[in-house]
């Protein structure tokens, strides 16, 4: 996993009249879907482009590419535009140690899906999340499903701690309906991304929430004439308010990856403002003298949950 860059910006104009811009949709076996103002077109990639970025994928879902046409809805991408952002592990793999596994490009925000009940919420999964979310540099929401099986002042209260260390929060129920309607704001025109452990209600929430995301799902799929492959093939799924839900196998694994130890503390936003006032340079906030972290912690600075959570998350317990 690595550090997201912030250059970039939206999309302009292409670099010559006769090309289109647009995002790449899905990308499989070298070829690209690429959703320009012409349509999907499909396309290959310029053998320049591959010497040419060595150190990173070359083109991933979420990317801004700007091609040329081809025949039909054929083309190729020309270039790649410079990314807002990433999620990106950190690859070890045989094509070098450096070179970096991106699984979205120009991503705005992971959904951190948790619910109230059945299964119970796990606070410390969630924390496990968000230090990924931090590390990466990306806007976490946590959404609360399933609020229709516990009082108001239980979700509530679940929650609240996240709320106050500045996280947004929306509760939903696919039951009721209730607070659909805000998440359904919070997709529109972005690049987002759905993750939580089986059972919480994630496809009861796409489903409820684009009662048309199987419809739209469908037309790109006729367009790259071809079947839909969630568990193999990562993808972008237009939504019908504007913006993309991604869709990659990579995704449900993410609550595993692992931030290096001395990263730890400051992936925790509400000891960041403390880290730097340690006594020592090296302090790990567990048991060392004149430590700021901990002199937080008694004043009530900091949640005390908060603050075992990260003492188990850095001696090596989930
Ligand atoms: N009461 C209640 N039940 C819900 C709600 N959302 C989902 N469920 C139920 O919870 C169960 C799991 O929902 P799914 O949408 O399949 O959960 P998921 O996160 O997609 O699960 P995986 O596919 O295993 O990852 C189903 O029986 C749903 O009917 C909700 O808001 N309230
Ligand atoms: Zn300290």
């Amino acid at each position: 996993m690595t550090i997201c860059s912030t250059e970039g910006g939206p999309m302009g104009q292409p670099s010559r009249p006769d090309r289109l811009l647009g995002t790449v949709l899905r990308a499989q076996s070298g070829f690209f879907w690429v959703q320009t103002e012409a349509g999907v077109i499909e396309c290959r990639l310029r053998g320049r482009l591959k010497r040419e970025r060595l150190a990173t994928d070359i083109a991933v879902i979420g990317d801004h590419v700007e091609i040329s046409r081809a025949g039909g809805m054929t083309g190729a991408v020309e270039a790649v535009l410079p990314r807002r952002s990433k999620l990106a592990r950190r690859g070890a793999g045989a094509r070098g140690a450096h070179k970096e596994d991106v699984l979205v490009a120009n991503l705005d925000q992971v959904l951190l899906t948790f619910a109230c009940a059945a299964p119970s919420f796990a606070p410390r999964m969630l924390d496990r999340y968000l230090v990924i979310c931090e590390y990466s540099q990306l806007d976490a929401v946590v959404v609360a499903t399933k609020t229709d099986l516990v009082a108001p002042a239980e979700a509530q209260a679940l929650f609240a701690p996240y709320e106050r260390i500045g996280y947004p929060v929306l509760y939903v129920s696919n039951t009721t309906g209730a607070g659909l309607e805000a998440l359904r704001h919070q997709v529109a025109g972005r690049i987002s991304v759905v993750t939580g452990k089986s059972g919480v209600g994630k496809s009861s929430l796409l489903n409820a929430l684009q009662p048309e995301l199987h419809l739209a799902t469908a037309a790109v799929s006729t367009a790259l004439n071809k079947g839909r492959h969630t568990t193999t093939v990562a993808e972008l799924i237009p939504l019908p308010e504007g913006g993309f839900l991604a869709d990659t196998p990579g995704i449900r694994e993410i609550g595993l990856w692992q931030v290096p130890t001395e990263d730890l503390a400051w992936c925790y936003r509400e000891l960041r403002p403390f880290i730097d006032d340690c006594f020592f340079a090296g302090c790990t906030h567990t048991h060392e003298p004149n430590c700021a972290v901990r002199a937080a912690l008694r004043q009530g600075a900091i949640a005390p949950e908060r603050y075992e959570s990260y003492v188990r998350l850095r001696s090596g317990e989930v």
